[in-house]
């Protein structure tokens, strides 16, 4: 199948480009750029060198028409919004990495992303693409909302415990911390190596836009919720994202039923990795990878449950879960050109 990256010269677009580079069925037939049309990719990424034909190009959905069946866009918000739905019209299927489609209520999109939302209409055709949530209607999509890199990290670690009432949905607390290239690749003063290097910083507490994300799939897992407390961090590392999550619990479980109940629940979900009881992920064991690696730890003493949660940004974060979704939504397997070692040290 012949494929279109829109964004090409962000983090997002090379991270689809390495990954769809081993896929078996996925072929990078054009990669649309905004600022650079009409150079060659290598030009500003020298590790492309050899691995991509030709020029980028401008964005053309007739020209797109004739090259390719499925598209992802890898660009900032408000990007797909407008050009997203021509594509789809053109009958090409589409994933979009940001979170123009994330969200169902309009408004909500607004006052968080302080932008005009999509059409009431595409924002109920989107489907928002969590394989591990709802893979059969991914499959059914013609165009999928890729999560955000924290959301993905906290659902997947939340995502058993709300879905089966464990824990107190108003006590929920993300504790958040992300690498560098989760701000994409313009440098901006804060993430300038001198402030981030040997520095850890917090930011956009209670305005992040992932809340409403989050909280939008925790209401449809567990029927209700309250407003969860989410605070993100940047640390001086270049991918990974680990989530440390606190809930109390409501339900007389011990730790060792917990972690049998949530190897049940992934038990057919390959990508997401539970560790043995008393051990917790690190980012590096899942580095360039797909998985998402958890572990749990039930406190006693107060009742409280604490989920950890990593993920790589890029990759289950963005590129390689748009690719698990591309998956579904042809009907090939999931881990189709995803299944590969995490890249260790
Ligand atoms: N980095 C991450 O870990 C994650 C990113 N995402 C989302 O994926 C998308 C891409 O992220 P990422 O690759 O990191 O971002 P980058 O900032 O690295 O790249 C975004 C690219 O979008 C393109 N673009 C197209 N139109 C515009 C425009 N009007 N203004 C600015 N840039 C434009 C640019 O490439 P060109 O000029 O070549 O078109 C730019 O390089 C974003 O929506 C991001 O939020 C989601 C999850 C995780
Ligand atoms: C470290 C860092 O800056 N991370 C980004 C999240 C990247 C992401 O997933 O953003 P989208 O929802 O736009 O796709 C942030 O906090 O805004």
């Amino acid at each position: 199948m012949k494929v279109a990256i829109i964004g090409g010269t962000g983090y997002g677009a090379v991270e689809l480009l390495r990954l769809l580079h081993i896929h078996p069925y996925a072929e990078v037939k054009a990669i649309i750029s905004h600022s650079s049309a009409g150079k060659s990719l290598t030009e500003l990424y020298p590790h492309t060198d050899g691995f991509m034909q030709g020029n980028m190009e401008t964005f053309d959905v007739a020209v797109l028409k004739e090259q390719v069946d499925f598209a992802f866009f890898a660009a900032p918000p408000g990007v797909s919004r407008d050009l997203l739905p021509q594509l789809v019209e053109a009958g090409i299927r589409c994933v979009d990495l940001a979170g123009d489609f994330r969200l169902k209520d309009p408004e909500v999109y607004h006052k968080w992303y302080k932008a005009d939302p999509a059409s009431q209409a595409l924002l109920e055709k989107a489907v928002y693409g969590l394989p591990e949530w709802n893979k059969r209607e991914i499959a059914e999509a013609d165009f999928v909302a890729n999560p955000g890199c924290y959301p993905t990290a906290a659902l997947l670690g939340l995502l058993p415990a709300v879905h089966n009432g464990l824990v107190d949905p108003a006590s929920i607390i993300i504790d958040a911390k992300s690498g560098l290239s989760g701000a994409g690749k313009s440098p901006s003063a804060v993430t300038h190596y001198s402030e981030i290097n040997e520095n850890m910083k917090a930011y956009k507490l209670g305005s992040h836009k992932h809340i409403p994300e989050i909280e939008q799939l925790l209401a449809e897992a567990g029927g209700t919720q309250q407003p969860v407390s989410f605070s993100t961090q940047l640390v001086p590392m270049t991918r990974g994202i680990m989530a440390t999550i606190y809930a109390n619990l409501q339900v007389g479980l011990s730790e060792t039923e917990l972690l049998e109940l949530y190897e049940k629940y992934y038990e057919t979900h390959p990508f997401v990795r539970l560790r043995p009881q008393g051990e917790w992920p690190a980012t590096k064991e899942v580095a360039t990878s797909n998985f998402c690696d958890i572990g749990l730890h039930l406190d006693e003493r107060t009742n409280r449950l604490t989920i950890v949660s990593v993920i790589d940004n890029l990759v289950k974060g963005a590129a390689g879960q748009g690719i698990q979704n591309m998956n579904i939504m042809q009907g090939w397997e999931q881990t189709t050109g995803l299944w590969m070692l995490p890249v260790y040290p």
